[in-house]
């Protein structure tokens, strides 16, 4: 990060739940730098998915806010920040059209830009991530696990967004191509120069490619750090991965 480095997301104080008797998440704040890796970490049931969600625009918070760059977005559906460009949202696994190519499943990420700019852009995605170009006519049925998760993460890029919003993107991967789709993860802040947001359980890995991270507790924020501090950290180790540094 460089010394102009400007707040892309701001989570300030966010309560939201499901229902109206349930908070899930109780008064998060959390921010991502321009450039930045930020990874949400946590035990299972703790609100991961939930804050991704908020931010995203799936839920509302009931109090608190977001902020993308200056604007509040709290209030505006994420199919609106995506149509702008404002977010790109990457689900957890099973999120392409099976029966549609590779090629078709990208153009969807791009129905909102002119014929030429949707395939100067398919064309310019396929240079970041070969393996597309590999298989850009073949039904996305055919495609690995891996495979998938990277078509996935193209074509949430399709309109440029300035954040990058991921699900678990490597939920039900094996750990050789759990590591290639992190390598795809990092490739595409250094090639595209956005910030990304991530929630994953393979703590380690995913700290190994992020400059930061929250761990979250019972809908709180029990630890921020830098990534390299959280790896060493025996608090981090101990509470959640069970385990001392080597
Ligand atoms: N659509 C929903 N409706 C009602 N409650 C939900 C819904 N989704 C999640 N929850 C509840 O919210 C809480 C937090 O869930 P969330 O999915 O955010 O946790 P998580 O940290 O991402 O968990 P995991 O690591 O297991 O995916 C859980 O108690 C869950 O049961």
């Amino acid at each position: 990060m460089n010394a102009r480095a400007q707040k892309e997301v701001d989570v300030r104080d966010v309560v939201a739940g499901y229902s109206a008797e349930v908070d899930i998440l109780r008064g998060i704040s959390l921010n991502v730098m321009s450039r930045e890796i930020v990874c949400i970490l946590g035990p299972n049931g703790c609100g991961k998915s939930t804050l991704l969600k908020t931010v995203a625009g799936f839920l509302r918070p009931r109090s608190g806010s977001v902020h993308i760059r200056d604007e509040d977005v709290s209030q505006i559906p994420v199919h609106r920040k995506v149509r702008s460009g404002t977010i790109g949202f990457v689900p957890q696994t099973d999120n392409v059209f099976g029966s549609l190519t590779t090629w078709e499943n990208l153009a969807l990420g791009g129905q909102f830009m002119s014929k030429t700019d949707c395939a100067q852009r398919i064309e310019e995605l396929c240079n970041t991530y070969p393996v597309l170009t590999r298989k850009l006519n073949s039904p996305a049925a055919s495609l690995s696990g891996g495979e998938r998760q990277v078509l996935s993460l193209a074509r949430a890029l399709m309109p440029r967004p300035r954040v990058l919003l991921l699900d678990e993107p490597s939920a039900g991967l094996s750990p050789k191509t759990l590591a290639e789709v992190f390598e795809a993860i990092s490739a595409t802040r250094d090639k595209e120069g956005i910030s990304v947001l991530m929630v994953e359980q393979n703590a380690m890995e995913a700290l190994r490619i992020s400059d930061r991270a929250y761990v979250l507790s019972v809908g709180t924020v029990a630890l921020e750090n830098k990534a390299s501090v959280l790896m060493n950290s025996p608090e981090m180790r101990e509470l959640y991965l069970g385990g001392r540094p080597h």
